[in-house]
């Protein structure tokens, strides 16, 4: 049977007088590749947050494997969910450090990140060199492509993607959209406009007028 991982149910949302989202419905069941897609402002990203309860519906319910999303199931769906964006102000430090800073946290700290990380560095054009510099001084696809690494070594098997092969150059952002999208199990909602991304077996989502 299927098992439900995210539902939106007949969710709206207003921003200062303005209706963003109006009566959006989806149930999302694991192993689905969604991708939504509209036109910029259409609330595309507060949908992604609603699902990690960091954005509240107005009416309508956002459930999490079929509890609605309140305060406690938002912190359970934060340590259970990946969600990557387009920001990758991560902060400042030489890049293994950052990384190690991640698995430094209680609840990531039994991970064995490392011997992972040298595939993910590979699988991405990355240089192992890459790790010895400042993250500052990468440039925007660098920078990306670590933020991505960092959240697959979490080893998370949901994820809300925003944009995150925005930066990257044509052969990388299929590379990169081929990897979220072959693994069978993995439950993913991203947003992007990359045609990386459409393709058989993506289940597209229009979002707001188009
Ligand atoms: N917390 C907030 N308070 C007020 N307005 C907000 C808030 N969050 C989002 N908005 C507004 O809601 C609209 C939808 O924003 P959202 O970022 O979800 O759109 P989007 O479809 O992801 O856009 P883009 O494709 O440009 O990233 C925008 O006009 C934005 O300014």
């Amino acid at each position: 049977m299927d098992e439900e991982i995210i539902r939106y149910d007949n969710v709206s949302i207003v921003f200062d007088e303005t209706t963003i989202i109006e009566h959006f419905s989806l149930p999302v069941n694991k192993g689905e590749k969604v991708i939504l897609r509209g036109p910029s402002g259409s609330g595309k990203s507060t949908l992604l947050k609603m699902a990690q309860g960091y954005a509240r519906p107005d009416t309508g319910t956002v459930s999490y494997r079929k509890h609605a999303i309140d305060a406690e199931t938002a912190w359970k769906i934060r340590q259970e969910t990946a969600y990557i964006s387009q920001d990758t102000d991560i902060g400042e430090g030489i890049v293994r450090d950052l990384i190690a800073g991640v698995f430094t946290y209680a609840s990531n700290k039994s991970l064995p990140y490392e011997t992972s990380l040298n595939k993910y560095l590979a699988l991405f054009s990355l240089d192992e060199a890459t790790l010895d510099k400042d993250f500052r001084t990468l440039s925007g696809g660098e920078k990306q492509r670590i933020v991505i690494i960092i959240s697959l070594l979490l080893e998370r098997t949901i994820f809300f993607l925003d944009e995150i092969t925005a930066a990257l150059d044509g052969r990388m952002k299929q590379q990169v959209a081929d990897y979220f999208l072959s693994h069978k199990d993995w439950t993913v909602i991203a947003i992007s406009h990359d045609e990386a991304w459409y393709r058989e077996g993506s289940r597209i989502i229009p979002v707001g007028g188009n």
